[in-house]
């Protein structure tokens, strides 16, 4: 269902239907969604954001960051930004590339069987336009960790031109800490 979604977000952003045929898609929107919330859980029971064994771990918000390899200090593969992503001019919006840094660095600071950590920071740079639909390199490595603090570093490459980078700090919760 969650393949569907993306495919739908990225023909619903490149799409300019006739009126007619917009009002027919929207009303099966409408009852598409009144159907899922006869469905609705808690956040523990949800499927998506759950299933690491799913690309993107099921969820639809964050382009998928598919991973070639990795080991506990290092992941490297490929993201794809699709039309949805669209900032403008065949770029991919400057708010869609933090998101895959995050679900990189994040993923990888948490790997390994380390206690679990949040983001505390993320810088980005935008080295040069991210382009829509092509396959991307994309990889993340840990810098250096100081107690609790974990700081990781990650770029996204088209071809041999760096697109953009990004620096993160993530400290590990305490026990209790939501
Ligand atoms: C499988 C999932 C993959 C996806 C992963 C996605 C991860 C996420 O997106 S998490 C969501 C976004 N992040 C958040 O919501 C975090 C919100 N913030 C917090 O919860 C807290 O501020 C938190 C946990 C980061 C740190 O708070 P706390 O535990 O009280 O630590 P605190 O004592 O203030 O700081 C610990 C150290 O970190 C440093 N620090 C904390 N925040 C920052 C910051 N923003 N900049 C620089 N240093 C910082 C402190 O200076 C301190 O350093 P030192 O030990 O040298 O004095």
């Amino acid at each position: 269902m969650i393949e569907s979604l993306r495919l739908l977000h990225d023909r619903i952003t490149g799409a300019a239907p006739p009126p007619e045929l917009l009002k027919e898609m929207t009303r099966a929107f409408e009852d598409l969604a009144v159907e899922l919330g006869l469905y609705a859980v808690s956040e523990r029971e949800q499927i998506t954001g759950h299933r690491i064994d799913l690309p993107g771990r099921g969820q639809a918000l964050v382009p998928v960051f598919t991973v070639d390899e990795s080991d506990d200090e290092h992941v490297r593969g490929s993201v794809r930004f699709g039309r949805y992503y669209l900032g403008g001019n065949g770029a991919a919006h400057g708010g869609a590339i933090p998101l895959v840094f995050d679900e990189m660095l994040g993923r990888l600071a948490n790997a390994g069987g380390r206690p679990i950590s949040r983001t505390a920071y993320l810088r980005v740079d935008y080295r040069s336009i991210t382009p829509l639909d092509r396959d991307l390199r994309a990889e993340a490595w840990f810098d250096r960790e100081e107690g609790r603090k974990r700081f990781l570093r990650g770029a996204i490459f088209d071809g041999e031109t760096r697109c953009a980078e990004a620096e993160g700090l993530f400290v590990a919760l305490n026990p209790g800490q939501p």
